[in-house]
């Protein structure tokens, strides 16, 4: 038997079950299957369609046949397919005359069928309704077996998941150091971690670095419903646009030169878990859109893919950075930091709370001489004194910096703290802003002034004494955009 427009079944049976048993989602089948049709009928467009329980619409994916985007819609189910899957039959109602497509629909699985495939073919063109009841059969096999492969794919893919989690547990496990709060403003900021832990409510820690703020967001995770499930971290400042955007949502095989497999981001491997976003305010403005679409909704799609991933991720932010200037400056998303802000807290540095010094140099001396296999020397009192007069500003990792060389610089027996101390390379504290804030403000106050325009007279180059494209380079670098300075429509 073969068709109108000629084509042998059992051919185009092989090439249907070739096409179909490759794809793991049903988006990839409805586009495969409508390739391999168009080569045999001629084919203008396939719909799969599902009844929604309950309603009387349908969700219809559709394909073109020239193998294009898949696009899902939502509407209202038709007479015709509505007959179709009743009665289990063909139904050949939109058959038109030779100027006109024809649609015939196609139930799966009989009467009472829970899908259909509707054919849109070219004018004039016709399939016999054996044939397509066939076609109908085939097609509602290869699709109980595409859900197989689907659910085979998502099962091993969470169980690799789950066998990474363990493994960050076993390895956050060994890594999660005792927490010490003994100050008023200390035991304020676990009162507050405590109280919001169980919820899934996203926390914004906000504090200078070394203040504690990972441990806290550890702590945090550990008093959650998810502390059995994975704690992932990214420092958002570590990386450069392209490369945090594949940190965290992942990436397919082929998305970009080197990609050679599908590498999931952290977002998905905190599935279930905790996303610890450490240094937001560093994250690039093109990522901070997709962040905050992911946060909202919580999918996303891998860099270079098309299928949505769905996952279930509590959100800590951390930053040294004030948020509220850079929202101001433009260099911040103010919708994204009101997403990230539901709870704040924020973590004092060292210097606000040397009361509980001599209780964090108790824990972290006893830390550093297990770690480094010494005893514990004693602390004199001359020595707290000693580091009460110092400025810390980097805060307890600092201490425990100091803490570690005046163990190993008095043998294990004595805390040579003064040495320690005199060989600290811990910046000074105070007023002196870092250099690449300095220049991100010039930057950014420039761009404002001249609402964006970076050539020309009136421009932001010339304001700051820059060539444009050295400018225009320093922006790439910070990740800041020309378009959040535009006014109205303004252009170059
Ligand atoms: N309250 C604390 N009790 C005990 N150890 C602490 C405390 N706070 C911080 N530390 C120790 O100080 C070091 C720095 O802490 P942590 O990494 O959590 O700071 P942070 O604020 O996240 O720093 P950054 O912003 O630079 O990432 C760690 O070794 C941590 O164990």
């Amino acid at each position: 038997m073969t068709t109108e427009a000629g084509f042998e079944p059992v051919e185009l049976l092989a090439a249907l079950v070739a096409a179909a048993s490759e794809a793991h989602t049903r988006r990839t089948w409805v586009r495969r299957v409508a390739e391999v049709l168009a080569r045999a009928l001629p084919l203008v467009r396939l719909e799969l369609g599902e009844p929604i329980e309950g309603t009387s619409e349908v969700e219809v994916m559709s394909s073109g046949a020239d193998g294009g985007a898949v696009t899902t819609t939502r509407r209202r189910l038709q007479e015709p397919e509505i007959a179709a899957l009743r009665s289990g039959r063909i139904d050949e109602s939109a058959r038109r005359g030779a100027s006109v497509r024809s649609r015939i629909v196609v139930p799966l699985g009989g009467a009472g069928a829970a899908m259909f495939v509707a054919l849109s073919l070219g004018p004039g063109a016709r399939l016999p309704p054996p044939l397509a009841a066939r076609l109908g059969e085939v097609l509602f096999h290869l699709l109980r077996g595409q859900e197989v492969t689907q659910r085979v794919a998502e099962l091993s893919r969470r169980a690799h998941v789950e066998n990474r989690e363990l493994r960050e547990q076993a390895r956050h496990g060994e890594r999660e150091r005792p927490l010490v709060a003994q100050s008023a403003v200390m035991k304020e900021v676990l009162g507050r971690i405590d109280a919001v832990a169980p919820f899934d409510t996203t926390v914004l820690l906000a504090g200078e670095s070394g203040t504690g703020k990972e441990l806290l967001a550890q702590r945090l995770h550990r008093l959650s419903g998810r502390g059995h499930r994975s704690l992932m971290a990214i420092n958002c400042g570590a990386l450069p646009a392209n490369l945090v955007e594949s940190a965290l949502f992942g990436h397919e095989a082929g998305a970009f030169t080197g990609a050679t497999r599908r590498h999931l981001g952290v977002f998905e491997r905190a599935d279930r878990g905790t996303l610890f976003l450490d240094e937001v305010g560093e994250l690039p403005l093109e990522v901070q859109v997709k962040l905050l679409r992911a946060l909202q909704s919580q999918e996303f799609e891998r860099v270079g893919g098309e299928e949505r991933v769905r996952v279930d991720v509590r959100v800590i932010a951390a930053t040294h950075r004030e948020l509220e200037p850079m929202v101001a400056a433009g260099t911040f998303r103010r919708d994204l930091f009101f997403r990230l802000c539901v709870f704040p807290i924020r973590v004092p540095p060292l210097r606000e709370r040397l009361d509980e010094l001599p209780a964090l140099t108790a824990a972290l001396m006893a830390d550093i001489a297990a770690r480094l296999r010494l005893p514990a020397p004693a602390v004199p009192a001359e020595a707290l004194v000693r580091l009460a007069r110092h400025a810390w500003p980097g805060n307890v990792r600092e201490l425990g910096n100091v803490l570690e060389a005046a163990i190993i610089l008095g043998r294990g027996s004595t805390l040579a703290i003064d040495t320690a101390l005199a060989v600290d390379p811990a910046p000074a504290p105070a007023a002196v802003e870092p250099l690449e804030a300095a220049i991100r403000r010039c930057i950014t106050g420039a761009l404002r002034a001249c609402e964006g325009r970076i050539y020309g007279p009136n421009g932001a180059a010339e304001a700051l004494g820059l060539k444009p494209g050295t400018l225009q380079s320093k922006m790439r670098k910070l990740g800041i955009e020309r378009e959040a300075f535009l006014k109205g429509d303004a252009n170059e």
